[in-house]
């Protein structure tokens, strides 16, 4: 299997000499191209730092991130930028979705900022529509469309350029529960039929449970993972567990 993230030995300080607060103090973690991951951890434990530095947003301290070989710790900012459009996709708790676009539109964004044909974007477009239950809805604007439908177009953009990893950060956050599962339903087909890799943060572990894996972040460190195993429901109850042992995940 392709290792498509792999970081080793991260560690990010925040502060001025004297004043230090060391929030990851030695991360190492791989993922493999196709794999839908989840972190948690209780609130503070460095999972949005973690993410920003795995997403480029940010440089660690100590420490390599190799996305697809690369080490994005030693790229220059400018590259970044390229390395960022090309590879990631992001999807966060508010949709960031433009209100003066339709929702047609807000998808086809990341292409149309390429230099790709009008039929071509308008199949991809369409394609990724069908993936996430959007068909009906590709003509209105986000103000007339639902809290989950924006969610779930805002997946479908991040998706749209096929990148090598998604970055999700709660992107649950904001929905209710039957909006929650249908998104989490279409990431998993996503993940299953287009092979997308998917790094998830969630406090929820129902979210957590679509996931094939859940590592816990405490104190900095990664310091357990469990797998899923053929049921959905059983693994959500040993996240529930996991999180009880640990004191909670907020
Ligand atoms: N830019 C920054 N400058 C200084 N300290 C920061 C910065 N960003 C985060 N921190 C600190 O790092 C620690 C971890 O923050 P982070 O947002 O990564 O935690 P988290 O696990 O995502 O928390 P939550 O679950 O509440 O979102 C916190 O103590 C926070 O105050």
């Amino acid at each position: 299997m392709k290792e498509i993230l792999k970081l080793d030995g991260v560690c990010k300080e925040y502060g001025i000499k004297g004043f230090k607060n060391k929030v990851l103090r030695d991360v190492s973690l791989t993922v493999n191209e196709g794999e839908f991951i989840s972190i948690m951890g209780p609130s503070g434990a460095g999972k949005s730092t973690l993410l920003n530095l795995v997403s480029t947003l940010d440089k660690p301290t100590k420490g390599t991130i190799l996305l697809d070989g690369v080490d994005i710790t030693k790229v220059k900012n400018k590259e970044l930028s390229k390395i960022r459009r090309d590879n990631i996709g992001f999807i966060f708790q508010d949709y960031n979705l433009l209100d003066n676009m339709k929702l047609m539109d807000n998808i086809a964004l990341p292409l149309a900022l390429g230099r790709k044909k009008t039929k071509d974007i308008e199949d991809k477009v369409k394609q990724m529509a069908e993936l996430f239950g959007l068909s009906d809805h590709l003509k209105k604007y986000p103000y007339e469309l639902s809290g989950g439908q924006q969610q779930r177009g805002s997946a479908a953009r991040a998706l749209i350029t096929k990148p090598k990893v998604i970055f999700a950060d709660e992107p649950t956050g904001a929905l209710d529960t039957r909006s929650s599962s249908d998104l989490l339903e279409c990431m998993t087909r996503a993940n299953k039929e287009e092979n997308a890799t998917i790094i998830m943060v969630t406090h929820d572990a129902i979210s957590a449970s679509y996931s094939d894996k859940v590592y816990m972040l405490t104190d900095g460190e990664i310091k357990c993972h469990i797998e899923k195993g053929n049921s959905r429901k059983e693994f959500y109850s040993r996240i529930l567990d996991l999180l009880a042992s640990m004191g909670g995940a907020r």
